[in-house]
């Protein structure tokens, strides 16, 4: 990381407006290493901000900072600890701003593309960098699948990190030399401002349902978090999926300029029709310069408007029309995305990450459009323990679509998972599915596997790429549980290995 001056950093705190800012000792050319939040993270040199949290303050970590080598604080009230202190009205306003000062100003060097929604930031960021990739344009991406830049890739914690994690992203996509980042924006790092300080090209919207209310409380709330991507001192243009009425809203409010997407008659690029399978999804658009015929390797009609709004985005961004389709052609389906696996006379399963209803119902259509003649769709469901409760029976509604529904754990986080599925239970009454409870999550995949035909599909969702599953409140406590991996295992064992590769065994016996 570039050293920075005590002196350069009080100065761009005061460009934040919100009150006084106090300096307490630390000489002008004091050289400061980094931004860093967590007192577990600092570094000789660091610059430690004590943030105020939901669970624990900051400032009470001041201490372990310093002794961790933190070079001077920035503190929101006196802190008791023999280091240069920045005293601001506010910690987490400054973050944006000093994140990017400490990291070199890296966005200053990229142009942005940011993408917000309820469902469809990963694949739709995805697809966004595959366009820009194939115009020739070294892109970084960062989001719920982590960071990349090139060939490398980074974990990461949050979908959105906080902000000086995420300009030292910027940096080290910058270093990598990318010229152009997608940025997944989530409606909680919005409103908690971990997107400060950036400016997007192009913002983008993916659609929109009730989700995050645990934070956001009311679901205008949530919405005025996501429009807020769209302001002019955030976003010079807006691409905005108008399938919902959300979408329309933001259409029509958004103070910059918007190219509306999807089905409706007034779409900028209108989705003309579509038909997906277990090989690809095929999209007809139309835009001002024609119709244009998409290809796509992710599978599921709930990528048709994702890859129309990459459509969308590469357009805004001058990409020609052959560019933008080789980029879309070509882009591997992201992990737990509608993961396609078994068929070849084995049933199909689909491994996905929808966890609102309503991505539990576009998922559950996808399964349907990929059945064999007479199959029958199973589902494995779980809902996710301390977390957005209310969603819980609206998932059980959705889960009505499927055959057979096997109610499973999907990680209770110290909740009781017999009550997490009794809430699932609830949605379900009435409608015509078979339902059956197998608690351990494992065997639920394994059983519905078992259960399946060479025509059926069985759909996993929830948890879609994620690899770590937790049981209790202590983060220590999460076990390895990948579900493609179990579902692989469970297709191999109960159904053999593909038809290919088992003729190859065959005649090499
Ligand atoms: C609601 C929310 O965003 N919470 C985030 C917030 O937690 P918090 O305010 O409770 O932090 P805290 O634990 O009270 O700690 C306060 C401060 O003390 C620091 N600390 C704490 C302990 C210590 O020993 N030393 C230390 O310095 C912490 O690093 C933090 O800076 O700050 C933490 C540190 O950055 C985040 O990890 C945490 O995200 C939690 C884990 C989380 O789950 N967030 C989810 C809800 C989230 O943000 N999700 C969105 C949406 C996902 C999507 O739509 O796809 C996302 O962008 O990921």
């Amino acid at each position: 990381m570039p050293a920075v001056t005590w002196s350069d950093v009080e100065a761009r705190a005061r460009t934040v407006p919100l009150g006084p800012v106090l300096r307490r000792g630390g000489t002008d050319d004091l050289l400061l290493r980094g931004l860093v939040t967590d007192s577990r993270r600092v570094v000789p040199g660091s610059l430690f901000a004590c943030v105020r949290g939901a669970s624990s303050d900051g400032h009470r970590h001041a201490g372990a900072a310093a002794a961790a080598g933190a070079a001077a604080l920035l503190a929101d009230r006196p802190v008791d600890v023999a280091l240069p202190v920045l005293q601001v009205p506010s910690v987490r306003a400054c973050l944006g701003p000093l994140g990017a000062l400490l990291a070199g100003d890296p966005a200053a060097a990229l142009r942005l593309v940011g993408v917000t929604g309820s469902n469809g930031k990963t694949t739709t960021s995805t697809l966004v960098r595959g366009v820009l990739e194939a115009a020739g344009t070294p892109t970084g991406v960062v989001g719920t699948l982590g960071a990349a830049v090139g060939r490398r890739s980074r974990g990461t914690a949050l979908t959105t990190p906080e902000a000086p994690e995420l300009h030292e992203l910027l940096r080290w996509m910058v270093d990598a030399g990318a010229r152009r980042a997608v940025v997944e924006a989530s409606s909680i790092a919005l409103d908690m401002g971990r997107i400060d300080g950036l400016r997007f090209d192009v913002a983008v919207f993916t659609g929109f349902e009730e989700d995050h209310l645990d934070h956001h409380g009311t679901i205008e709330h949530y919405w005025a978090s996501k429009a807020r991507l769209f302001g002019s001192d955030r976003a010079a243009a807006g691409v905005v999926v108008v399938d919902d009425p959300w979408g329309r809203r933001l259409a029509d409010q958004a103070p910059v300029p918007v190219t509306r997407v999807g089905a409706a008659e007034d779409a900028d690029v209108r989705v003309l029709g579509w038909r997906t399978g277990a090989a690809g999804t095929e999209v007809l658009l139309a835009d001002d310069t024609g119709g244009h015929r998409v290809t796509s390797r992710l599978v599921g009609r709930v990528h048709v408007s994702n890859l129309a709004a990459a459509w969308a985005t590469g357009r805004v961004l001058g990409v020609p029309a052959e560019e933008i389709a080789a980029g879309l052609a070509a882009v591997a389906p992201p992990r737990g995305r509608n993961t396609v696996l078994g068929g070849d006379g084995r049933p199909v399963v689909v491994v996905d990450y929808a966890h609102t209803p309503r991505a539990l119902a576009a998922a559950l259509a996808t399964a349907r459009d990929l059945r064999g003649p007479g199959g029958r769709v199973h589902l494995v469901l779980g809902a996710r323990g301390r977390r957005d409760r209310y969603k819980r029976q609206g998932l059980g509604e959705s889960a009505r679509a499927a055959d057979v529904v096997w109610l499973t754990n999907e990680g209770s986080h110290g909740e009781d998972p017999a009550a997490i599925i009794a809430e699932l239970r609830v949605g379900l009454l009435g409608g015509g599915a078979a339902v059956r409870t197998v608690p351990d999550r494992r065997a639920a995949i394994s059983a519905a596997v078992r259960a399946s035909g060479p025509a059926d599909v069985v759909l996993v969702v929830g948890r879609g790429h994620e690899t770590r599953m937790l049981d209790t409140t202590d983060p220590r406590d999460a076990v390895h549980l990948d579900d493609a991996e179990v579902a692989n295992t469970a297709l191999i064992a109960e159904h053999g290995p593909p038809a290919a590769v088992a003729a190859r065994a065959e005649r090499a016996s």
